[in-house]
């Protein structure tokens, strides 16, 4: 693999449901160390295209390469943090212990779990909650615990479902400082959003409704083209609506 090959490749992917179509044809490239973003309407096969792009599913037609890996391949695990859109979190038991299960998991041990652990602890600035039990944390303090575990193997890979929903605007703001941060780094990331500021922040959107990828570029490209002023009304327009 070179290095400007996609980090992700979806070609021709479509998933159905018994009859019902929830992903049609969709093909797009994640490029290195670009944000991706996913942006779409509740419903539109956001959740279901990543479940697809990451392994965790698998498509009706069509092919997803990872890594020039085709998926879907468990040991691609290693190589992608997936933040899901509902926590899988362990609520009886401590944030630590929860950040020690999933350490184990990807056979981070001894000192190096340890220091990692605050690391991530500390992007999303819950450094002080680590003994708390999951339970006695909020919504947002969730999600962000959430995105803590997706850190911790540092993977090339983040996927990254609705990451700052239930996040105030100050943390917010603060984990997308970091999520450039990763990017200049060399980490990739893909990222699902209904938010039009968030759209904004990424490097690249694709703009998803009905199943239906309606258009893939910089955000300034996809209101330039549709002759739009911002992203919400080039949503929009791609939709086959007037803005
Ligand atoms: N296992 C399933 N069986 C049947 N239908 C499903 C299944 N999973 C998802 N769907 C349907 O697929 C469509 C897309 O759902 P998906 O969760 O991918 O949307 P989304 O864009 O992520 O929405 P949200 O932002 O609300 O999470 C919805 O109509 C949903 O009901």
């Amino acid at each position: 693999m070179n290095n400007s090959a996609p980090i992700v490749q979806a070609s021709h992917v479509s998933k159905s449901f018994g009859k019902k179509t929830i992903l049609d044809d969709i093909s797009l490239s994640v490029l290195p160390a670009e944000t991706f973003g996913l942006l779409g309407p509740s419903g539109s096969g956001k959740t279901t295209l990543v479940k697809l792009l990451t392994g965790i599913d698998e498509g009706s037609k069509g092919e997803v390469k990872v890594f020039g890996t085709v998926m879907p391949k468990l040991s691609m695990m290693q190589k992608i943090g997936y933040m899901a859109q509902s926590d899988a979190l362990y609520n009886e038991l401590s944030a630590l212990e929860n950040m020690q299960l999933f350490a184990s998991l990807y056979g981070i041990k001894g000192p190096v779990r340890k220091k990692r652990i605050h690391e991530v602890m500390d992007i999303v600035a819950l450094g002080p909650h680590l003994n708390k039990r999951v339970d006695q944390y909020s919504g947002g303090m969730k999600r962000r615990l959430s995105l803590a575990i997706a850190l911790l193997h540092e993977p090339p890979l983040l996927v990254l479902d609705e990451p700052t929903v239930g996040i105030d605007p100050l943390l917010r703001q603060s984990i997308w400082n970091e999520l450039k941060a990763l990017n200049a780094k060399g980490t990739t990331i893909l990222l699902t959003t209904h938010v039009m500021d968030e759209a904004n922040k990424c490097d690249r959107l694709g703009m998803i409704r009905d199943g239906k990828l309606l258009g893939v570029g910089t955000p300034e490209a996809l209101i330039e083209l549709a002759g739009q002023q911002t992203i919400e009304e080039a949503f929009i327009y791609y939709g086959g609506g007037q803005a």
